[in-house]
């Protein structure tokens, strides 16, 4: 049982997004036709809001910096992500995105922690807040500022839980799927 809101007083849930809330792809998710929500994800993020939960984005997409797509083109995902959720009765929160390369030295890009910190500046406190990712630098970025993290195997997660996840991490419950985490999350 994760003591989910209970340390962080804002019942804030931290998503990484490809491989997590959509389906992800080694190709990028490059157009908005390729932005394909993953089965029971765009459902799960609903109940949650309406449990009470803010339901943020924590995404990295060096795909603007390598000129794979355009920040018009992102938005009109995130756009289309918040779509779906209003229209299964929930409210989506901020999508916060690093679009940088592996090689600007921002601050930004997961592990490094700098979207958390922006989600800090306007959600305020994250202690024990969930971050489920599909990728390491997911939850290393989370647990750099106090959240709990969370691996669902959808996406990247079966090979990330196959390469093994450094003690350093902490306890890591894994999930089979956003939609699992969800369920158990709003059922205990
Ligand atoms: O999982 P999030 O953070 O939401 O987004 C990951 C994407 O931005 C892309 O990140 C890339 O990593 P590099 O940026 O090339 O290291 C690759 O892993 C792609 O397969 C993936 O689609
Ligand atoms: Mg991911
Ligand atoms: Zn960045």
């Amino acid at each position: 049982m994760i003591g989910i809101g209970q340390e962080s007083m804002n019942k804030l849930i931290i998503l990484d997004r490809d491989g997590v809330i959509n389906e992800d792809s080694d190709a990028y998710i490059k157009t908005l036709d390729e932005w394909i929500p993953l089965p029971g994800s765009i459902d799960a993020i609903a109940r949650l809001s309406r449990a009470g939960y803010t339901v943020v984005v924590a995404t990295n997409q060096s795909g603007i910096a390598r000129g794979y797509f355009d920040v018009a083109t992102l938005d009109a995902m995130h756009e289309r992500m918040g779509e779906l959720v209003r229209a299964a009765g929930g409210e989506m929160g901020k999508v916060f995105y690093c679009p940088h390369g592996p090689d600007d030295g921002c601050d930004c890009r997961k592990p490094a922690p700098g979207l958390i910190d922006q989600i800090v500046t306007e959600y305020g406190d994250v202690t024990g807040a969930p971050l489920i990712g599909d990728s390491l630098r997911d939850l290393e970025a989370g647990v750099a500022r106090g959240c709990q993290p969370v691996l669902v195997l959808t996406g990247k997660g079966a090979k990330t839980q196959d390469k093994g996840l450094p003690t350093a991490l902490g306890h890591v419950d894994v999930y089979d799927s956003l939609a699992d985490f969800t369920d158990h999350i709003l059922k205990d």
